[in-house]
């Protein structure tokens, strides 16, 4: 098995997804929690300037949705055909697209503005992504996104419902179908014990 090392801040963000396929497909890799003292010092050394940045055997990866890729691809969550590969990129993009509205809003200086940018990220974009969601699940007819095995279309959704349900435990109740796609993703036991372990970890 290579030698993987992840790079990032000491939070979910952009490296969350990553830490969740590790644990669901029980691969080892040094999680490097960099310190924000420590990152302007590393920073020159990664090959964006930004993180997460994966290195496997030395060969360092940029770019968190290039990463997720290829860590989907070696252990068998990016589907089984070219197409399904396609589908679950359309379920990334749409999440990158939530998370870089997000943070728009967080960087905003006026606080006006941010405060229409928060009202449309949490009114109008996360409710739209959702009822995509709810749509392909009730499209697939097997409990997940695509084909009939979790890929990583449901860990990255996993991801974004997790933190929804974790401030409002009801959110998912006008998505029958997702939230039942959730409770599927958050009962498999290596899941479990990532977040469990997460969870006490967090401050
Ligand atoms: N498109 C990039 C964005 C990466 C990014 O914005 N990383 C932030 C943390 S979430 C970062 O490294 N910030 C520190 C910096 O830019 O100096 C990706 O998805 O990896």
């Amino acid at each position: 098995m290579p030698l993987y090392k992840l790079s990032f801040f000491h939070f979910g963000g952009r490296a969350e997804i990553s830490r969740l396929m590790f644990a669901y497909a029980g691969k080892e890799h040094e999680d490097n929690l960099v310190q924000r003292e420590n990152w302007p010092e590393l920073k020159p050394h990664t090959p964006f300037g930004q993180m997460p940045m994966l290195e496997v055997d030395g060969e360092k990866i940029g770019q968190s949705v290039a990463i997720a890729n290829y860590l989907a691809r070696e252990f068998g969550l990016y589907g089984k055909t070219s197409m399904e590969s396609c589908q679950i990129d359309q379920v990334v993009c749409l999440i990158q697209d939530l998370k870089n509205a997000k943070v728009k809003a967080m960087y905003e200086k006026d606080e006006g503005k941010k405060a229409e940018l928060v009202k449309i990220h949490t009114e109008e974009l996360i409710p739209k992504s959702l009822a995509f969601f709810e749509k392909m699940l009730k499209n697939s007819q097997t409990g997940y996104f695509f084909g009939s095995d979790i890929t990583l279309a449901d860990l990255i959704v996993f991801d974004l419902t997790w933190k929804l349900v974790k401030s409002t435990p009801t959110f998912l109740d006008s998505y029958p179908l997702l939230k039942e796609n959730h409770n599927r993703v958050g009962s498999i036991s290596q899941i479990k014990a990532y977040v469990d372990a997460r969870e006490a970890t967090e401050t």
